[in-house]
């Protein structure tokens, strides 16, 4: 199974309409994969918060119009990354929105840990309540989004669920980009999956993203990582190296559940 991350470019210079055009023809020339993944609120920008109140769309939105299209041309299984989702009682959520080939789409996931502590997303912004797991043919994919990455309780959740392969969109400032990428290969390790971590790429509301979208293997080798600027890497993942990996190294049969606090 192909997966291919497209580390978008995020530029304020560039319309939100334009950047949904610009994307969807990247999406459609991805036919030789089977899943496509795209950033954390690549059209808008994770610290644009001033905009956010202007294009936050319903999930049939103007972005799900794009997206479910160009996953329907691919052929692919899409994770269009997030959105500012208007929900219908007026609440803004960070949704994250996937596709399967034929353009239906196939699940949302509110981001639940919010960053930016008492500012920011944190405030603008209500929270996710529920895991989401999507089954594909081959895998099935557990749904995080950027701040959630330092949450491993959550990513345990969804490995419980079944999850196989962690997809995990991301706006990650250049900043602390050695934690993100620390992170993504100890999520790989701890839960034995693949980790699908796609960040964006350039700077905007003057903040410079760590780009480094990063492929990892359920033995935390890295297969695919990018570099700062706008890219697109690929790998191919094997779904049967997750049940293989946790047969030679069966950690997660050692869990000891219940322990009384201390
Ligand atoms: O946790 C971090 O350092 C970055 C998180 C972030 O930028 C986000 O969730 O939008």
């Amino acid at each position: 199974m192909r997966a291919s991350l497209i580390q978008v470019g995020v530029d304020q210079q560039e319309s939100v309409n334009s950047r949904r055009e610009r994307v969807a023809s990247l999406v459609r020339a991805q036919t030789a994969s089977d899943l496509v993944v795209l950033p954390e609120l690549w059209p808008v920008g994770a610290f644009a918060f001033e905009a956010f109140e202007e294009v936050a769309e319903p999930l049939d939105g103007p972005t799900h119009q794009v997206m479910s299209a160009a996953a329907r041309d691919a052929g692919v299984w899409l994770h269009a990354g997030s959105v500012i989702e208007r929900a219908a009682d007026g609440a803004l959520y960070n949704t994250a929105l996937v596709y399967s080939p034929d353009g239906e789409r196939a699940a949302h996931y509110r981001k639940i840990h919010r960053f930016g502590f008492d500012q920011g997303e944190a405030t603008l912004l209500g929270a996710g309540t529920e895991p989401v797991t999507v089954a594909l043919p081959e895998t099935t994919l557990g749904l995080a989004t950027c701040y959630d990455l330092r949450f491993p309780e959550l990513f345990r959740q969804l490995v419980d669920a079944g999850a196989q392969t962690l997809v995990i969109p991301a706006g990650w400032p250049e900043r602390r980009r050695a934690h993100w990428s620390l992170l993504a290969r100890a999520r790989a390790v701890e839960n034995q999956t693949y980790v699908l971590a796609c960040g964006t790429g350039g700077t905007h509301a003057g903040v410079e993203q760590a780009g480094h979208s990063v492929i990892v293997d359920p033995w935390g080798e890295v297969l695919a990582e990018a570099g700062r600027d706008e890219e697109i890497i690929s790998a191919e993942l094997d779904p049967e190296l997750i049940g293989k990996t946790r047969h030679v190294f069966p950690v997660l049969r050692d869990r000891v559940l219940g322990l009384p606090t201390p």
